[in-house]
């Protein structure tokens, strides 16, 4: 296969033909089903910790399928399942079409119009990100959904706002004002589901220890045609929407809960 996309010819039914671990045990997304869920109380005996730090010049690029972040400050988690400091890498989003769909974890069988992923990497362990990747225990991702409001979410709007400027593949920008990624956190990081699972695009590596948030974060449809107007490739390439995996089985791994 070319190279893996979202179309009917190189979607996700078809990643398993180069990436046989599409047919894994610990895939993501999963549906979570919160009454499937354990409550454990490990999870807050040692609460999950996030020290993010500013990012004086963060850099925003299209790569063709998102709208990804990279991060270079110290901004680290720790606590909740992870053993180990995990250091963020870099965030992007995954979102619809349209506001009935874009999450890739649903809720009950419910889509989200979009879902914001953190990723961090196992830095007790390794020395980087692209050794961490396929590590059981490399890389733990934030997944945040978010939701439609009248209001505009003020801290994705300092990237809503630039995103024009990087309308075509492989174009970046540095976000001159310093940005802290704790922005994008919804209030409530106490309530959450984990689970064993893996990366959603290619190379699928099944090393993510996934860390779901219950709220939402609350953004505008404004927002939403932002991300919407991006585009896959160069002026009048096709937009970049519906860049989600639907879930697979959760099979035989245990999704627990940080709450009742
Ligand atoms: C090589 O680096 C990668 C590759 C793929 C992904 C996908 O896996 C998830 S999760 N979202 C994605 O778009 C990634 O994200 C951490 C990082
Ligand atoms: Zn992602």
């Amino acid at each position: 296969m070319a190279t893996w996309g979202y179309g009917n010819d190189n979607g996700p039914a078809t990643w398993v033909k180069s990436f046989p671990v599409a047919a894994g045990t610990r895939q993501s997304p999963i549906d979570i089903v919160p009454t499937a869920a354990k409550c454990d109380t490990k999870l807050t005996e040692n609460p999950l910790t996030v020290n993010y730090s500013p990012e004086p010049a963060m850099e925003l690029c299209n790569p063709g399928l998102s709208v990804k972040a990279n991060i270079k400050s110290k901004s680290v988690i720790k606590g909740g399942p992870l053993e180990g400091e995990y250091k963020l890498e870099q965030f992007h989003l995954h979102w619809g079409s349209a506001d009935k769909q874009g999450s890739e974890h649903t809720l009950n069988g419910k889509m989200f119009p979009a879902e914001l992923h953190l990723v961090h990497y196992n830095a007790t362990k390794y020395s980087s990100f692209g050794e961490a990747v396929d590590k059981p225990d490399g890389l733990a991702v934030f997944g945040i959904f978010l939701k439609i409001s009248d209001k505009p979410h003020q801290g994705l709007k300092s990237l809503t706002d630039v995103l024009s400027e990087v309308q075509y593949k492989d174009k970046s920008i540095n976000i001159k004002q310093e940005y802290n990624p704790v922005c994008l956190l919804p209030d409530n990081i106490n309530k959450y589901w984990t689970y064993l699972g893996s990366l959603t695009t290619p190379p699928l590596c099944e090393s993510v220890t996934w860390i779901v948030f219950e709220e939402p974060i609350e953004v505008s449809e404004d927002q939403m045609k932002a991300f919407r107007a991006l585009c896959c490739g160069e002026c009048g390439s096709a937009p970049i929407v519906d860049n989600y995996r639907p879930p697979l089985p959760l099979g035989n791994r245990q999704l627990r809960a940080s709450f009742q």
